[in-house]
């Protein structure tokens, strides 16, 4: 339970957050912030605090927004104003492309942001995104040049790649390290100094901003929020912008980091609302919140319903645990509003959920989590995007369920989602990640050069990189290329259905869309592949490629030979009852269609076909 306590009156705040592209140290400076201003024990300093879910530490990114509240006192050494107050909120933002529309939300709550660049990699295709998302909102921003005890760092490279960039003044910049806590005292003066105050009056109709929102089994969700004008208090009775919803404020509060319970929120200050509130739908990031006696006419711009765009199927492997799966899949829901799922059944794999994310990212944490905190074994089906078809009878439907696409005569047009992607990558490998990108049926937009490096803006259609692009991406580069894209619009394409066929059965959940210049060589490629991993049966099993029941590709997986069978079913029986178990330790993530048992890996047979 949050300790009761009495809010600071006429004090100076100072709203901001971090931006940076992943990796470049985001998490580590904030924990020296805190740090510095007293914000974090011994004890904690072990863990990374702005980073919560366990997921995310082992990965080492940052998914969920948490904003902290921090008191800085100007030191001796500023003379004027010295000892003058501050209270700083600083709000996280989540550290992955999956997460764009969060970042830009969290960043609306705040007046300014610190640009973290990292000295020894430079300005990489997420620095400059999300600069563009904190021009876009007005901030003010302040460039900082991290991780400067690095042996390779080059902080003057770096500051000028951020002018070339940004257009800030490279002399602008910080020089930072969060590991030694180099500029750290600079970063805390250019906060007050540089970054204007909340302006928007407590006297104004209320109108709060929702940038991220938490379940709490006791209180319901809890929503963060940047009240821009007006003053919120419990009791009031708040309105939901978006869907008109009323709900009655129970509790309400600041972080410090923990939950601070106060008296009241007002413009300019951030904070958590505790309403009753069941449905973490109800609560969409971006949504704005108003009093219903004093209501304001205007929402905050821009807000946009979160919108799942990458699709997957997840069955149980075994069938018994279907509704453990459910129950998991309702409970992960309850935190997260863009994540969605309904049931979906499988000729092949029976009964399972067709789950939505906001990237690929996003629906690898939610199948871990499942595996992990439930116990869960799961086949996933490749992912796809929505697809948009008009039929010969002019009706128009969308399917993100590739066993759902029908042949190509029922089909007048087949639109699909198209990305405007940002690669970032030394000049010497331009030639060869441009090849990609070409054969990935992207088309150049522009070509800039930032310092020695290029940026690349394309458009691709986003399913052509959905599977292995960021690794193929990597590998081709040496690791220096980076990326980031956003979804721009539907086009037109020539996407046909590839069925997979085992043992002459046609395995609904294997089936691909996918252009028809490609078709071929993806069948041929996902029976080979598939004909690997399929383990060997008594009998020769064919595995077939089809488009609209025209065979594409074909391949084998081979009978065991005779002697090799025999040597299995001899011997004594406590060697077989080790190769029993062994068997069934294997049969994890196995899957029986018809008489074949197939592992988990051909499901996901496309993802690592190679080009
Ligand atoms: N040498 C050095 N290493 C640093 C510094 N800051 C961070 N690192 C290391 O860089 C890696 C990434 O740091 P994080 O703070 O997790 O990066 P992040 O930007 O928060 O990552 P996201 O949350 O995904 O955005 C870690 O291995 C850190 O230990 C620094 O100032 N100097």
């Amino acid at each position: 339970m949050p300790a009761p306590t009495v809010r600071l009156q006429g004090v100076k705040f100072r709203n901001f957050s971090i931006i940076a592209h992943v990796d470049h140290g985001k998490s580590t400076l904030a924990d020296r912030i805190l740090e510095s201003l007293g914000a974090m024990g011994e004890r904690d300093k072990r863990d990374q605090t702005l980073d919560t879910l366990e997921l995310e530490r082992e990965r080492g990114i940052t998914i969920k927004s948490t904003p902290v509240r921090l008191k800085y006192t100007r030191p001796e050494s500023v003379g004027e104003g010295a000892g003058e107050e501050y209270i700083f909120n600083l709000i996280d933002t989540p550290g992955h492309v999956d997460f764009g529309y969060e970042v830009s939300r969290s960043l609306a709550a705040c007046e300014g942001v610190l640009l973290l660049v990292d000295a020894s990699q430079g300005v990489e295709a997420q620095t400059i995104v999300n600069a563009y998302l904190a021009i876009d909102s007005g901030l003010e921003i302040i460039p900082v040049v991290n991780k400067i005890d690095l042996p390779a760092a080059d902080p003057e490279g770096a500051a000028q790649e951020m002018e070339e960039v940004v257009g800030i003044p490279a002399e602008d910049a910080i020089f930072a390290s969060g590991k030694t806590g180099a500029g750290i005292p600079e970063i805390l003066e250019a906060i007050v100094q540089r970054i204007p105050a909340p302006s928007g009056s407590a006297d104004a109709p209320l109108k709060a901003l929702i940038f991220d929102s938490v379940y709490d089994a006791y209180q319901g969700v809890l929503l963060f929020v940047r009240v821009l004008e007006g003053k919120v208090s419990p009791k009031d009775r708040i309105n939901l912008f978006s869907n008109g919803k009323n709900f009655e404020v129970d509790r309400l509060g600041t972080f410090s980091p923990g939950l601070i319970v106060g008296q009241s929120l007002e413009a300019g200050e951030v904070g958590w609302i505790a309403a009753g509130i069941r449905d973490i739908q109800d609560a969409q990031v971006g949504d704005t919140i108003t009093r219903t006696d004093f209501p304001t006419t205007e929402p905050f711009p821009g807000f946009k319903p979160a919108q799942p765009v990458v699709f997957s199927g997840l069955y149980p492997t075994d069938t018994e645990d279907y509704r453990k799966l459910r129950e998991a899949l309702e409970r992960l829901k309850l935190n997260d509003a863009a994540f969605s799922f309904e049931p979906e059944t499988s000729e092949a794999l029976g009964f399972g959920f067709r789950c939505g994310f906001l990237g690929l990212l996003h629906a690898e944490i939610v199948q871990e989590r499942l595996e992990r905190e439930f116990d869960l074994d799961l086949i996933a089906t490749a992912p796809a995007v929505i697809y948009r078809l008009t039929m010969t009878d002019g009706e128009i439907i969308e399917t993100q369920n590739p066993a759902q696409f029908p042949t190509r005569d029922r089909m007048e047009k087949v639109e699909e989602p198209y990305i405007k992607m940002s690669v970032m990558l030394p000049e010497e490998h331009v030639g060869a990640v441009m090849q990609l990108l070409q054969e990935r049926r992207g088309s150049m937009v522009t070509m800039n050069y930032v310092g020695k490096r290029v940026e690349l803006i394309y458009q691709v259609p986003f399913a052509e990189i959905l599977y292995d692009f960021h690794d193929r991406l990597k590998s081709i580069s040496r690791g220096y290329a980076s990326m980031d894209y956003e979804i721009i619009d539907y086009r037109e394409g020539d996407l046909r259905k590839v069925d997979i066929y085992v043992n002459n059965e046609i395995v609904d959940a294997l089936a691909v869309v996918v252009h028809e210049d490609k078709a071929y060589s993806l069948g041929r490629k996902i029976v080979d592949k598939m004909s690997e991993v399929i383990p060997r049966q008594m009998w020769a099993v064919p595995v077939q490629a089809a488009i609209g029941g025209k065979i594409i590709a074909r391949a084998t997986v081979k009978a065991y030979r005779k002697d090799v069978l025999a040597k299995c079913y001899g011997g004594d029986i406590s060697r077989k009852k080790k190769l029993l178990n062994k068997q069934k330790k294997g049969k994890a993530r196995m899957k029986q269609i018809g008489t074949v048992e197939v592992p988990q890996e051909a499901f996901l047979a496309v993802l690592s076909t190679e080009d």
